[in-house]
């Protein structure tokens, strides 16, 4: 068995916060990950849905900022982040917040998550009570630094989770004004550490830019493989039975938790109502939706309130919800990250899960 000591030299409280976690040894890209990071090196790592990449970055970070003695200041006008997180949804950014809070406790390091959905002004209030772990979605986090909140001079990790996501052609043109941000030091200054479980090539390509022209690339298993816990299966349907055989696919999951994906927000509202119809209790969760209403749908999950959730692909990336044991693809993604991703919501971290995919193979002979 691996131990922590092994892999990571962890202050006493860190510790305490990751055992109190229930981590008993790390996972593989903690073993590997970790003593990259804690050596300086800038790093590049992919690792499967639900492998632990979160607390890989989070602790050897939280390490170095307790050795240096780092401590937010409550009074200053502008807050000197040592750590930039970034991510491409609410609820991921929020959830990588809240992992950063949990190792954090009892430490005199302060996270502050911004997102987008929140007010401003409330944002602007927590950073003031001092800020070391920034974690932000883009469109937020660039408002902040825009309105001079935020110095970036002391600035030592930027971290991008689901970082072929953070760099494919809707983020890309952020995150390059992130690094260009006046103040923001230049690559060779600060450690930039890149985590997914997917990879395009040419995303590696661009990525490149972002790194350190010595980084390491750590492949934890197949690049862009899908968890070897999830069980996947083919449902044949036609176009005009496909919700009943949702319904059908439904009946065999029963109370356990469920989480539909499908292609559009409109069609996540319509197969919602639908289900809701036919007494399934069924909330969703797209970007039409308001904040609030994100969610409560996310905590109804959760608990169990309403055991199917259904989902645009803004939940298919690092949600890490507590016992999802069925994932299905009303509608298939148009690309296989995508699937990898969603199908990764179940089956987390050593659990097993099953994805359906609803396929339309009648329409193929067409
Ligand atoms: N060493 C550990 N021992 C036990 N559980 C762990 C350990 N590390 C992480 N976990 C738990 O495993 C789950 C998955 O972790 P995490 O969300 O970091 O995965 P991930 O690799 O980032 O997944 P994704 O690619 O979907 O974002 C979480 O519930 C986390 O608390």
């Amino acid at each position: 068995m691996t131990s922590w000591s092994m892999s990571a030299a962890l202050c006493e409280s860190l510790n305490r916060n990751v055992s109190k976690s229930g981590y008993k040894k790390p996972t593989p890209v903690q073993k590997h990950g970790i003593p990259i990071i804690a050596a300086g090196r800038d790093l590049m790592a992919c690792a499967q849905t639900g492998s632990g990449k979160t607390a890989a970055f989070l602790l050897p970070i939280l390490q170095q900022l307790m050795v240096d003695g780092v401590a937010a200041s409550q009074f200053s006008e502008i807050q000197e982040p040592e750590v930039i997180i970034v991510a491409p949804t609410r609820e991921l950014i929020n959830q990588i917040y809240m992992e950063a809070r949990k190792f954090a406790h009892g430490t005199c390091v302060r996270p502050v998550v911004v997102y987008g959905g929140i007010s401003t002004g409330h944002t602007i209030r927590e950073i003031l009570k001092g800020c070391n772990v920034l974690c932000g979605t883009p469109g937020r986090l660039m408002d902040i630094i825009g309105r001079g909140k935020i110095g970036l001079s002391k600035l030592r990790y930027l971290v991008l989770d689901e970082a072929d996501r953070m760099l494919d052609m809707g983020f890309e043109p952020a995150m390059r004004k992130l690094v260009g941000s006046p103040g923001m030091p230049a690559k060779e200054h600060r450690q930039t550490l890149m985590f997914s479980a997917t990879y395009p090539e040419d995303i590696q390509k661009l990525a490149a830019d972002f790194l350190k022209k010595d980084y390491l690339f750590l492949a934890v298993g197949v690049v862009g493989g899908a968890c070897s816990d999830v069980e996947q299966v083919v449902v044949q349907v036609t176009k005009f039975s496909k919700r009943d055989q949702l319904l059908e696919v439904l009946k065999t999951t029963g109370s356990e938790r469920t989480m539909v994906f499908v292609e559009t927000k409109r069609q996540a509202d319509f197969i919602a109502t639908f289900l809701c119809q036919e007494k399934v209790n069924t909330t969703s969760i797209h970007g039409d939706r308001e904040q609030r209403e994100r969610e409560q749908a996310l905590g109804d999950f959760r608990s169990g309130r309403c055991p199917v959730l259904v989902a645009t692909s803004v939940a298919a990336r690092g949600l890490d919800i507590k016992d999802v044991q069925h994932i299905v693809n009303f509608d298939l993604p148009n690309n296989i990250d995508e699937y990898v991703h969603r199908i990764g919501r179940t089956g987390r971290c050593g659990n097993t899960g099953r994805a359906a995919k609803l396929v339309n193979t009648f329409d193929l002979h067409d």
